[in-house]
């Protein structure tokens, strides 16, 4: 009898942890099929298969419910060994990795993004000011493990999700990347990358979609 094997992600378009998982599905040559879901309106199937959190992105392997953008990378790397590795054998090499991936996901480096995209004046500057803190140690900790053009993998994908987010995020708000340098250039590096071309092919229509992110926002606090 032949091995079931239904992949079924559910996800959101424009948030970087469904990005990331898309990268690693990519990488590994995997078909799944993609439901998008709304954010304000979910879906009875995010309750379902994630009652605690009720986030995306899910993954549902054969019924079976993942959840949590990093669980759910290492999890294909472990299920689907036929394509290349997203994390590498070497335990110390991967718990660098790992430690890097945790640390801009506790550190919410995204969320304050979204936070800055949404304020103004001094809050805003609050916001900046802890995002390029976050972004400081980071560039530091992981300049040595900077991109290795042979191996993608885990780490670029949870950096180039971010911080695609991030470029389209100065875009909106009229700033630089000089600040950024390190991330910057190797946001621009794996963008070059078929892989992530393709899966970050919507990033224009993401840059529109922050614009009127924030205009609402900053309408909403100008009129409380
Ligand atoms: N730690 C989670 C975060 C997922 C997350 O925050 N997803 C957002 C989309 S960017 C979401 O589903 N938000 C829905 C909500 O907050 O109700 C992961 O890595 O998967």
């Amino acid at each position: 009898m032949e091995k079931q094997n239904k992949v079924l992600l559910l996800g959101i378009w424009a948030s970087p942890y469904t990005k990331r998982v898309e990268l690693a599905f990519k990488l590994k040559g995997v078909t799944y099929e993609y439901v998008e879901e709304d954010m304000f309106n979910k879906s009875p199937l995010v309750f379902k298969y994630n009652p605690i959190h009720q986030r995306l992105p899910i993954l549902v392997h054969n019924g079976n419910p993942i959840v949590e953008s990093l669980v759910i990378i290492e999890y294909i790397d472990e299920t689907w060994k036929n394509g290349p590795p997203i994390l590498p054998a070497d335990p110390y090499k991967k718990r660098q990795l790992r430690f890097w991936a945790t640390f801009i996901h506790q550190s919410q480096l995204f969320e304050t993004m979204v936070k800055v995209l949404k304020s103004d004046g001094e809050e805003q500057e609050k916001d900046i000011n802890k995002m390029l803190e976050t972004i400081k140690v980071l560039e530091e900790g992981v300049k040595d493990i900077f991109p290795d053009d042979n191996n993608v993998g885990y780490l670029d994908f949870v950096i180039c999700s971010v911080f695609s987010f991030h470029v389209a995020m100065e875009e909106v708000l009229g700033v630089d990347s000089e600040k950024t340098p390190l991330l910057h250039s190797w946001v621009t590096k794996l963008n070059h990358l078929a892989l992530v071309k393709e899966t970050m092919a919507l990033n224009h229509k993401l840059v529109e979609v922050l614009k009127v992110v924030r205009q609402k926002a900053l309408k909403a606090a100008s009129a409380t």
